[in-house]
């Protein structure tokens, strides 16, 4: 009963048996490998569009050289104020844009609202050179609440940021699970929304660690594969993220590992709600945040049952912790047993029922 996070998953069976086989032979080092060309092309064709495609091994990694990608030094990053990459980097986006300052904004479902970018970049920035200077906006898809943004939603912040020079960024790293919940294209998701970089995740669905920067707009990957070496993040074997990247995508296995892991979510997010227990935010990934009682969270860790308690300014107008309640985040992931649901649902039911 691992609930706390898509993190702790392994890869899918068809990816580990790509990495095996991918290990046969030699391979041109340093991201030539023959997996990773295919890699590009089939993203290209995913994508609908030419395309540069970085692939590198982590998620942070992956917003970091985007980031430093679209905003200069001097530059401001807008993103939601519980952004990963503004609180679970470790200033990795402010080292590898060189000190850029990441402006974060409260906004309800954990997303960003366009009125308040709109506000912030409309509002006079003061007396140059004393400010920096907004270059980028980031945003989350799908967000750190489980939330997604429409394909309108993503195109009015977008217009908005391209209105006033910024650059705008994607975190992916729960891509697909947004794109199967919203069932929408990767482009409409993106580009065809006004994205101009994507991280685009695969280790949280079913990689062991895969994530690749795309960047549609190539004037925008200046110098990214400079920055990508420097930063110790180019692989010498890169069939290490080509081969898994290759079995991923190939026969749509990553639409339907995500279809999973969201199908898990909703079943467990039902169970809870039969239960009595209140879900405090929609459900629209993989995640799950709900209202505990409290001898039900105990009774559960006591039971094994792995997942965090959640602190977060995102819920709904009016929705809190009641008394004796706790928030929690539950996380499904591809290879989500039901007979792990079931029993997360049963000791919660010997709760419920006391
Ligand atoms: C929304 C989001 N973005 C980025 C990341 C970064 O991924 P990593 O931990 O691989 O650096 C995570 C990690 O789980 C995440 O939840
Ligand atoms: C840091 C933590 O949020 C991690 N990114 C996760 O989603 O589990």
């Amino acid at each position: 009963m691992n609930f706390a996070s898509d993190n702790v998953a392994g890869a899918s069976p068809r990816v580990m048996e790509a990495l095996v086989a991918a290990n046969a032979g030699s391979q041109r080092a340093y991201g030539a490998d023959d997996h990773t060309a295919r890699v590009e092309a089939r993203l290209k064709e995913i994508f609908e569009r030419d395309l540069s495609v970085f692939l590198v091994a982590t998620g942070t990694a992956a917003n970091a050289l985007a980031l430093a990608t679209l905003c200069p030094p001097w530059g401001a990053v807008l993103c939601h104020a519980e952004a990963h990459v503004a609180e679970d980097e470790c200033g990795a986006p402010e080292f590898f844009t060189g000190g850029a300052k990441l402006v974060g904004f409260p906004g309800r479902l954990g997303k960003l609202t366009a009125e308040e970018i709109a506000a912030h970049l409309a509002a006079p920035t003061g007396r140059p050179p004393h400010q920096v200077i907004p270059s980028a906006l980031s945003l989350t898809q799908a967000s750190e609440a489980g939330t997604v943004y429409t394909p309108d939603e993503i195109a009015t912040l977008a217009d908005i940021a391209r209105r006033h020079g910024l650059g705008v960024h994607m975190d992916g790293a729960r891509f697909a699970n947004a794109l199967v919940r919203l069932g929408v294209s990767p482009a409409d998701m993106t580009w065809r929304a006004g994205v101009d970089v994507l991280s685009f995740g695969a280790t949280k669905n079913g990689c062991l660690a895969a994530e690749a920067v795309i960047v549609f707009d190539r004037d925008k990957a200046a110098h990214l594969a400079q920055r990508r070496k420097r930063g110790g993040h180019l692989l010498s074997k890169g069939r290490l993220l080509g081969a898994q990247f290759d079995a991923y995508l190939a026969d749509g296995h990553w639409l339907d590992l995500a279809a999973r892991a969201n199908a898990a979510a909703d079943r467990l997010a039902a169970g809870l709600a039969r239960l009595g227990c209140r879900v405090a935010l929609p459900v629209e990934a993989n995640e799950i945040f709900v209202f505990l009682p409290q001898a039900m969270d105990e009774a559960l860790r006591a039971a094994g049952a792995l997942y965090h308690p959640w602190v977060t300014s995102s819920l709904p107008e009016g929705v809190a912790a009641g008394e004796g309640e706790v928030l929690v985040r539950l996380v499904t992931a591809f290879d989500t047993a039901e007979a792990a649901i079931d029993r997360f649902l049963a000791v919660a039911g010997g709760q419920a029922a006391a």
